[in-house]
């Protein structure tokens, strides 16, 4: 019924419904809807592979609900003004579509129809995203209770056109106990961590944000950290410079401080204070010794390693792993789809993996939140919890707009936010921020468009 409505509702001037009904319940959806339509007066075609006589169950059941003839889908020739109802495959998909409907998806495509899709673009893998073999990209999707990852998981997305979530019924208690600890990356997630930044609170309780900056001629990345964290809420902002960037670094900032900090003894030194609340290393800052050096002693504190300092540890990913497995941070790392190939290349190359399972399973392997990015970042704590983003415009593919991003994080976990939550708020407080900013947004922008944590 509610896909029925969709499509009177989105295309009133259809000249012919043309519902496509696949062999198992998403099909069994389809014939309800065809039923629906043809009560409604609609001009209505049905068409399907194989034989509908083989259906069982509820599929068969609906398949009766609808009285019509029912052609074989070698035989739709789409004509303009079809307006099609893609109810071949949902959520049983196991493998490629068959050569008929891939057929059948490229003659709609050919034709540019507008297509509505019940559940799942045919096609699209509801688990990973993924496209088996070919699918139907749809003007509107309808689904039901809840969005599955195939609905926000790329290439999938690109798939659905607009999302409907359709409620029919089923107890919330049920959903989530099958979404597990799975969810969509909302405020509802982390907003009790999120805590209301008090106008008369000491600076220093708002916490200290130190980050790492890069040799002479690669300063940019961290500043543009520090402006994010600072931008972000962190009370205070420290740049640490190695001697070369001091006077590069001292003539880009106002209220960001500088700190010199040249070698790992330096560092040492420094972490004596306790009031240094949490670090960024990476943006800039070099693949190499110094790198592996300084993160290994960040490992006991709050953390995020992204950039360089991931990719420094392609050879010796163990050592970091176990050290912070025993020194019990709470880091963040935060790799974009080539660097967690660097990091867990088996991981990245286990196709059977939904990139929200990937993201897990290095999470659980490093010990550390995982913050998989793409215009699909997840989320991955070690304990298993997870979120998928869903509020990041494409243009947030800009550079410097990853420093941002790591800022972000730092000043969430400089205000005591656990490793999770620290990283779930800023992605989303990026995407929001990308959205302030519009369309052609540069780092710079970026930063500026930063808005307070909701409250
Ligand atoms: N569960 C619920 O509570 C609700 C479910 N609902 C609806 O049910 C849908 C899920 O139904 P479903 O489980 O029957 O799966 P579905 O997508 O119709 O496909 C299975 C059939 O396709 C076949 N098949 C698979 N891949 C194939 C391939 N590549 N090529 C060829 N054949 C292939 C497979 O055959 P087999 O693998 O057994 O050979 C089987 O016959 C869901 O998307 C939603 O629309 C809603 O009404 C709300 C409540
Ligand atoms: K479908």
């Amino acid at each position: 019924m509610a896909v029925s409505a969709a499509a009177l509702r989105l295309f009133p001037s259809a000249t012919r419904f043309v519902v496509l009904c696949g062999p198992g319940n998403n099909g069994g959806d389809g014939y309800v809807a065809a039923a629906a339509l043809a009560e409604s007066g609609a001009s209505l075609a049905v068409f399907a592979p194989g034989d509908v006589g083989k259906l069982k169950g509820d599929a068969a059941r609906a398949r009766a609900t609808y009285a019509g003839e029912v052609h074989a889908i070698e035989t739709y020739e789409p004509r303009t003004g079809d307006v099609v109802i893609d109810a071949l495959f949902g959520a049983g998909l196991v493998r490629d579509l068959p050569k008929a409907v891939q057929e059948a998806i490229s003659r709609v495509d050919d034709r540019c129809l507008p297509v509505i899709a019940v559940d799942l673009p045919s096609g699209i893998d509801g688990r990973s995203g993924a496209v088996r073999g070919a699918s139907f990209t749809a003007t509107h999707t309808v689904t039901f209770m809840a969005a599955k990852p195939g609905h926000l998981l790329l290439p999938g997305r690109t798939h659905c056109g607009s999302l409907e979530v359709f409620d029919i019924g089923i107890p919330d208690r049920l959903v989530r106990s099958r979404a597990g600890d799975l969810r969509i990356n909302t405020p509802a997630v982390w907003q009790q961590h999120a805590r209301g930044l008090d106008p008369a609170t000491h600076k220093f309780k708002r916490g200290h944000l130190v980050v790492f900056s890069g040799p002479q001629t690669s300063t940019g990345a961290a500043r543009l950290s520090a402006m994010a964290g600072l931008n972000a809420g962190a009370g205070l902002v420290t740049l640490a410079s190695p001697p070369e960037a001091l006077a590069a670094n001292a003539a880009h900032l106002t209220a960001v401080m500088l700190k010199e900090i040249g070698k790992a003894g330096d560092l040492a030194e420094w972490l004596k204070d306790r009031r240094l609340g949490a670090f960024v290393l990476g943006p800039g800052f070099g693949v190499g010794k110094k790198a592996r050096e300084f993160a290994l002693m960040l490992c006991g504190r709050a953390l995020v390693l992204d950039a360089d300092a991931v990719t420094a540890f392609m050879e010796r990913r163990t050592e970091l792993f176990d050290r912070i497995a025993a020194e019990g941070g709470q880091v963040v790392m935060t790799p974009h789809e080539g660097e967690f190939a660097r990091l867990f290349p088996e991981i990245a190359a286990d196709t059977a993996l939904s990139k929200i399972e990937k993201a897990l399973a290095a999470a659980k392997l490093s010990h550390a939140v995982i913050l998989y990015k793409g215009s699909d970042t997840v989320v991955a704590a070690p304990s298993g919890r997870a979120v998928v983003n869903a509020n990041a415009p494409p243009w947030l593919a800009t550079a410097g707009s990853g420093d941002v991003l790591t800022g972000i994080i730092g000043a969430h976990l400089a205000q005591g936010m656990p490793a999770f939550e620290a990283a779930a708020a800023a992605v989303w407080r990026h995407g929001e921020a990308g959205m302030r900013a519009g369309r052609g947004t540069t780092a710079e922008t970026l930063v500026e468009n930063i808005a307070p944590l909701p409250e």
